[in-house]
């Protein structure tokens, strides 16, 4: 699936010498919250990641290791307690139209349409374009989804489904250079999640960006991934493991990457992790 004829410049021209290494780097990343006793607690410490530009990679973690944590420092909702966030080289200190966040909670106006949800963003981040200009971009977006039929329904009248299609169009529609979900397809069912995870990445490959995903479903995080950050479990969680998903692009479909033995070891691979962090360390599953 490709964006045809979308009308807004797209240029991601790169002040560093090796893009697709350097375009998001994390250094020495320290991030502690204070709790009501005036103690700090570590949540993330000395985290090192890269993420290229057109790279797709996926967090994996037991609740509580400080996924969403390490998302909202990226999205500029949070400020590191000590190291660096760059993005092109440049620090990541407040939120920013080129880093989109998508939630697993929909986060959609209820006041408005489908429609006019994604006007909203595209108006505030388009301003200096035309109104057609903006209205072409919603309708291209509306249709990349597959929204036609919803666009001129309320939030409460559609599934939950449409809902996180809305969000990621929304996401989508102001052309973030970095695309941040966390958990996007956590509160769908079975059917539904598998259609919306063929949807994005389909939408992915006609059009690749950096995105980073937090999922809780290995499948997942293989199917969808070139790189999967394996956290080990808070307070202090880390980086445990980076696998690097040697799969084919596009996927084939998930009945021929089940017949790959490559698919079952990272598969493994991630689940055995998983299972030796939660038999060996203190989980935190309090949240604030
Ligand atoms: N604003 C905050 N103030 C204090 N502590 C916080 C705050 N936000 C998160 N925490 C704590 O930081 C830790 C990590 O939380 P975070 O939500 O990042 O984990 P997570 O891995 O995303 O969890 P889950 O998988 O359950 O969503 C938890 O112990 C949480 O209680």
């Amino acid at each position: 699936m490709v964006l045809m004829n979308y009308p807004v410049p797209f240029s991601q021209t790169l002040d560093v010498t090796n893009p697709s290494e350097k375009f998001l780097e994390i250094r020495g990343l320290v991030k502690a919250y204070r709790d009501p006793q005036g103690h700090d607690l570590v949540v993330l410490n000395d985290i090192d990641l890269t993420v290229g530009e057109t790279e797709y990679v996926s967090i994996i973690g037991h609740s509580g290791c400080g996924k969403s944590t390490l998302l909202k420092l990226v999205a500029g909702l949070e400020q590191p307690t000590k190291g660096s966030l760059t993005l092109q080289g440049k620090p990541i200190r407040k939120p920013g139209a080129e880093r989109m966040m998508v939630f697993q909670h929909y986060s959609l106006l209820p006041w408005l349409t489908v429609r006019e949800n994604i006007q909203l963003a595209v108006d505030e981040v388009f301003k200096t374009h035309s109104l057609q200009e903006r209205r072409q971009i919603v309708e291209a977006h509306i249709q990349l989804v597959h929204l036609e039929a919803a666009a001129n329904k309320y939030p409460d009248q559609i599934s939950g489904g449409m809902k996180q299609r809305v969000g990621i169009a929304r996401a989508l529609a102001i052309r973030p250079k970095l695309l941040l979900m966390d958990e996007p397809f956590g509160a769908l069912d079975a059917l539904t999640r598998r259609r919306l995870q063929e949807e994005v990445l389909a939408i992915w490959e006609g059009h690749r960006q950096a995105v980073i995903m937090i999922t809780h479903d290995v499948d997942e995080a293989v199917y969808m991934s070139d790189k999967i950050i394996l956290m080990s479990n808070g307070p202090k969680a880390r980086i445990g493991e980076i696998l690097t998903v040697d799969l084919p692009r596009p996927r084939p479909s998930r009945h021929d990457l089940r017949e790959l033995q490559n698919y079952h070891d990272l598969r493994n691979h991630a689940l055995d992790f998983l299972e030796k962090s939660y038999a060996s360390g203190p989980i935190q599953t309090s949240k604030k």
